[in-house]
């Protein structure tokens, strides 16, 4: 039985791929979701609140209750009845990741109603089954940069120096792109030049993170499993890129699935990348909001109020 009435979690939006690194490491952003779970008697309520709020669904099939629906399997117990209040702060189906943080947040708030039954380590890993890839669940939990990888016991989660005079700056479009329809366009299998492209830029990559190296981070963030494929679904890109490269910033890459694109630079250089990629984008007849977003250190928060006295004789 549960002694715990309601729970409030905070989950961080993520960049994932970061170039590279597709399917397998992203960063946390200063950026939230808010899920508020408490218990209740009657039949499921789905309250949602912010921007673009009216296109999340209230009903059973919202992504967030199949999570906390999901926690509940996994324990082999009946889901209680559940009142969700859902403050949007990450736009949906642009890149950062708002799928990840409703699966997080879904298991986390289940977790913790249930007296957390499963710890960190068992929650992530469910979330990276529901999710299908670690890239974005796995920071949004954790916080920072992170990487994941198979390994015999489940997963392998290490976490990726990100040097603090790099900053991320995402250019957020007003136009949707759903990551399955993003992964359609992919091939099923690349040539052995790709695979040795990727796998050389990546181990950059995780260099040029760490050390701030101007030339590291400028060729790193080159990538051929997956943005060539993607740029065609993002008009613009070719235009966006020209210009943030010509404000001063080390590169451009597509966040998660996009259509965000993601700029590096040194904060010196950063109001004008901010510019670059709003002129840029304009100029196109695209609408964005460009927001330079640090990193989230801390992944998921959560605060929780236990029953009182009298609830608990009632339950
Ligand atoms: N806060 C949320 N509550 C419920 N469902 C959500 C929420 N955020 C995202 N989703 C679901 O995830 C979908 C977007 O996922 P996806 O295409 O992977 O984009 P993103 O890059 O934002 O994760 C939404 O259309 C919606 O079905
Ligand atoms: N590696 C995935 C990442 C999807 O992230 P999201 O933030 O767009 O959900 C992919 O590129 O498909």
């Amino acid at each position: 039985m549960s002694i715990i009435s309601h729970v409030i979690v905070k989950v961080p939006a993520t960049t994932a791929n970061l170039g590279p690194g597709f399917d397998c490491i992203g960063a946390a952003l200063q950026l939230y979701n808010e899920f508020k779970f408490t218990l209740s008697d009657s039949k499921l309520c789905i309250k949602v609140h912010g921007k673009e709020a009216e296109k999340v669904q209230t009903d059973s099939s919202n992504l967030i209750y199949q999570a906390f629906v999901k926690l509940y399997e996994r324990i082999n117990k009946t889901p209680p009845g559940v009142e969700i209040e859902v403050n949007l702060g990450i736009p949906l189906a642009r890149g950062l990741g708002s799928s990840a943080t409703a699966i997080v947040g879904g298991l986390v708030g289940g977790n913790i109603l249930a007296d957390s039954p499963l710890s960190p380590e068992e929650v992530i890993k469910l979330a990276i089954e529901m999710e299908g890839h670690p890239d974005n669940v796995v920071p949004a939990f954790l916080g920072g940069c992170q990487l994941a990888a198979t390994s015999s016991r489940g997963w392998e989660i290490c976490p990726v120096h990100w040097h603090p005079e790099i900053i991320p700056v995402v250019a957020i479009p007003d136009f949707e792109l759903s990551t399955s329809q993003a992964r359609k366009v992919l091939p099923i299998e690349i040539s052995r030049d790709d695979a040795i492209f990727n796998t050389s830029h990546f181990g950059l990559l995780l260099q040029a993170l760490a050390s701030n190296q101007k030339e590291w981070l400028q060729a790193a963030l080159k990538d051929k499993l997956h943005q060539p494929y993607r740029q065609s679904l993002i008009p613009g890109y070719d235009d966006v890129e020209s210009a943030v490269i010509e404000a001063g910033a080390y590169g451009m890459v597509i966040s998660g699935a996009g259509p965000t694109l993601l700029a590096l630079t040194d904060r010196a250089h950063s109001p004008k990348v901010v510019q670059a990629m709003t002129h840029a984008w304009a100029k196109v007849g695209i609408t964005c909001t460009v927001l330079p977003l640090p990193i989230d250190i801390n992944g998921i928060s959560f605060d929780f109020s236990p029953l009182s006295p009298t609830q608990r004789q009632k339950r």
